[in-house]
């Protein structure tokens, strides 16, 4: 039984607030969260928290629509912002899986470097180029400057009217990260037909300033896509690892195959630090997918070609990544290692978001089995649609976790001998 904690929970996840509460020994602290009928949402905290230690648990997962990621992000600010305006001594923010943090903040080339977002067409003012002449002259200086800025030769981009279908379809298009790999939306992203540069949100930064402008004294979440992403914020971000209860599965459910023979693979390079973590405190043998994008030819398009490091033959692999949303990743991967021999293709992942059609995608890939925790919600219903899904139950961590902050003893030794 821990004293003086307060422990609230959003709509994401009700089970995983019950479960970590039951570690706890606390009940969960009572509050109204719903929905004015216009859709925006009502807060109130019906227990006091006044002095105390406040954990706001929310996850997010994705239910029915894809709407519930935002909804759940405002929940939480509002919860935290209530906290604070209600004397909470301290505010953290318990994220089992972290939003947006998937968003990087400069839109990568899978080639190699950065996209350079810093410029844009028109370009930033300088000696020159022309300044504008103000909104009052009816002239067009954007596509004027636009058409100045091209190199010698090149073809001034075609009006408006003429644009792509798929570039005018854009606002309409359910975005993945894959699309920075699609050549045709990121030419859009790149220059539109007004020849403007479209300016890519830098949504990380954003979320982690709405937390801390709510009121979170502190972060506490799990297997952050981005390790670095905990420097956006400049208040304590505690990242757990699901990778002992991972390397707990492997050990106990692989035996019977031989866990040592099995070889753990990253289904990209990503994720090759996360994989080769668990490969190397198991001793296991490593492979990695490399998603080989370069143009053979120069007037070739970019086309993906995914290329194996490693020998899985007549092997049982295990995919390691952080997260399966679409899963286009993990089947993806599936495919291919079967087809280089694989007996049997086990994926381990810490976040289960499997969005859209993601259920139907693996109960047809070459995927055996896909093992998830609990930091997004796993109903019964996605359970029974999905047999090859099984799932490991992460609360316990948190619930230490949380006691941990709690008392003021460290995180880390959590997984020192891991
Ligand atoms: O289920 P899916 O929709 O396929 O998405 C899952 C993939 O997306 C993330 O990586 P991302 O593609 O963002 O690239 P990165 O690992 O190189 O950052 C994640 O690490 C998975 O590999």
């Amino acid at each position: 039984m821990v004293r003086n904690i307060v422990v609230l929970g959003g709509n994401s996840h009700p089970k995983f607030v019950d479960s970590v509460c039951e570690f706890l020994g606390v009940a969960p602290s009572q509050r109204v969260l719903n929905k004015f009928s216009s859709g925006e949402t009502r807060c109130e905290i019906q227990d006091s928290v006044r002095g105390k230690d406040v954990f706001i648990i929310q996850s997010f997962g994705v239910g029915a629509g894809q709407e519930h990621v935002n909804d759940y992000f405002i929940e939480l600010c509002i919860m935290i912002s209530a906290c604070k305006t209600g004397s909470a001594r301290r505010v953290t923010a318990v994220l089992p899986m972290f939003p947006y943090s998937r968003q990087p903040d400069l839109p990568y080339t899978k080639t190699g470097a950065p996209r350079d977002t810093f410029e844009s067409v028109p370009a930033t003012p300088a000696p020159s180029i022309p300044r504008t002449a103000g909104l009052t002259n009816n002239v067009d200086l954007t596509d004027a400057i636009a058409t100045k800025a091209l190199p010698k030769g090149a073809q001034t981009p075609p009006p408006q009217s003429q644009s792509h279908p798929q570039q005018q379809q854009q606002s309409h298009h359910h975005y993945t990260t894959h699309d920075y790999e699609n050549p045709t939306l990121v030419m859009a992203v790149q220059a539109n037909s007004s020849g403007y540069k479209h300016w890519v949100a830098q949504a990380g930064s954003l979320v982690a300033d709405l937390l801390t402008c709510a009121g979170a004294d502190r972060i506490l979440t799990c297997d952050l896509h981005e390790g670095t992403y905990q420097g956006f914020f400049d208040i304590p971000v505690d990242n757990l690892y699901a990778r002992p209860l991972l390397k707990r599965y492997i050990q106990q459910n692989l035996d019977n195959h031989g866990f040592r023979d099995a070889v753990i693979v990253s289904p990209d390079a990503g994720g090759a630090k996360r994989a080769t973590a668990i490969a190397d405190s198991l001793g296991m043998a490593f492979a990695l997918i490399h998603k080989e994008r370069r143009p053979t030819k120069m007037t070739d398009r970019p086309k993906a070609t995914m290329m194996l490091v490693g020998d899985v033959a007549n092997r049982v692999c295990i995919l390691v990544d952080d997260l399966a949303d679409t899963a286009s990743t993990i089947t993806r991967a599936a495919k291919l290692l079967k087809r280089e021999g694989a007996v049997r293709v086990v994926a381990l992942l810490t976040h289960g978001v499997l969005s859209g059609d993601a259920i139907a995608r693996i109960n047809a890939s070459h995927l055996d089995t896909l093992v998830v925790t609990n930091t997004v919600a796993q109903d019964h219903d996605r359970r029974l649609a999905c047999p090859k899904l099984e799932v490991l139950d992460i609360s316990p961590f948190f619930a230490e976790a949380i006691r941990r902050v709690h008392h003021g003893e460290s995180i880390s030794v959590l997984f020192q001998y891991d």
